[in-house]
């Protein structure tokens, strides 16, 4: 919701005589929280709804956070906007522990992510990784109530809901690589919105768009969702794309890592040549052997 009213304001200001209103929805993806979303099925949980909604003529255009919105959008959809990105990291929330390095043996880290999974395990062995699924209060209140030492959450959701004080550290893209697409939003519209196009041209952000366009480019060669354990992020470094990714087995015995750097204008081309370079470092065989 604050993502859909963060949109709707820029639109009410670029446009002051456009009507702008939200249609609220609750998605699969916030409804189905006993299991881990890797096993549901993953992130289209989240757009399929909106999609019906916008197929059916109830909305105009949806609000997604890009980490959740799949590789392959279905025929007749676009990503008509990419806007100007939060904060990509990941950040730790904890009442007890200042650091990750301060976490003592034993210690409980709640996350449902196999990335977020993955690369904490093989840093830190000695912790016990347990599920931790809800939206970002639901998330804060079970750590608060003492199911967990500590949990893993996108700092960008905590800083939009104004929480940015619960977060003790940041993890810096080293120790935790984001998510693809993580801190971003993206407006999806059906592809034949000529007009919803041209209106929503001013709120991509051109820096924002090449990354992610790099990262989901690596995560489609990869066939990645959120059901593997997988991490791409891509910065603007002196004018040219600078792309990390990795694939890890769930229990961080491996960690398959490399990359690029290239022409802003090859994003796509240059998320597929890392993803190639994974795979021939055995990503293929990590993938495979998760899709069991
Ligand atoms: N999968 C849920 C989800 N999708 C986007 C965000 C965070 C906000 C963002 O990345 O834009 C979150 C929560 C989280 O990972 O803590």
């Amino acid at each position: 919701m604050w993502q859909a009213e963060h949109i709707a304001a820029r639109l009410s200001q670029l446009y002051p005589q456009m009507a702008v209103s939200i249609l609220g929805m609750t998605t699969q993806g916030d409804q189905i929280l006993d299991v881990s979303l890797s096993k549901i099925g993953g992130k289209g949980l989240f757009v399929k709804e909106l999609e019906t909604a916008m197929y059916e003529g109830r909305a105009d255009i949806a609000v997604h956070s890009m980490k959740d919105v799949p590789m392959n959008l279905p025929e007749g959809f676009t990503l008509a906007a990419i806007g100007q990105r939060e904060d990509p990291r990941d950040a730790l929330v904890s009442n007890k522990f200042d650091t990750l390095d301060a976490l003592p043996h034993g210690a409980r880290v709640g996350t449902s992510s196999l990335r977020r999974e993955s690369q904490l395990r093989a840093r830190f062995p000695h912790l016990i990784i347990e599920p931790l699924r809800g939206n970002v209060q639901t998330r804060l209140r079970k750590l608060d109530e003492g199911q967990y030492d500590a949990i893993i959450l996108a700092a960008a959701g905590l800083k939009r809901l104004g929480l940015g004080d619960r977060i003790r550290a940041e993890l810096p893209a080293e120790q935790s690589l984001p998510a693809v697409g993580q801190g971003a939003l993206g407006i999806e519209c059906l592809e034949n919105r000529d007009d919803l196009i041209a209106l929503l041209a001013p709120l991509n952000d051109a820096d924002t768009a090449d990354c992610v366009r790099a990262e989901r480019g690596m995560s489609r060669t990869l066939g990645g969702s959120c059901q593997v354990p997988l991490g791409g992020y891509a910065e603007i470094i002196a004018g040219q794309i600078q792309l990390r990714g990795f694939v890890a087995e769930v229990d961080g015995s491996r960690i398959i890592s490399g990359n690029i750097t290239g022409a802003r204008d090859q994003a796509e081309t240059l998320g597929a040549t890392l993803a190639e370079q994974l795979i021939a470092q055995g990503a293929d065989k990590i993938l495979a052997e998760l899709s069991l």
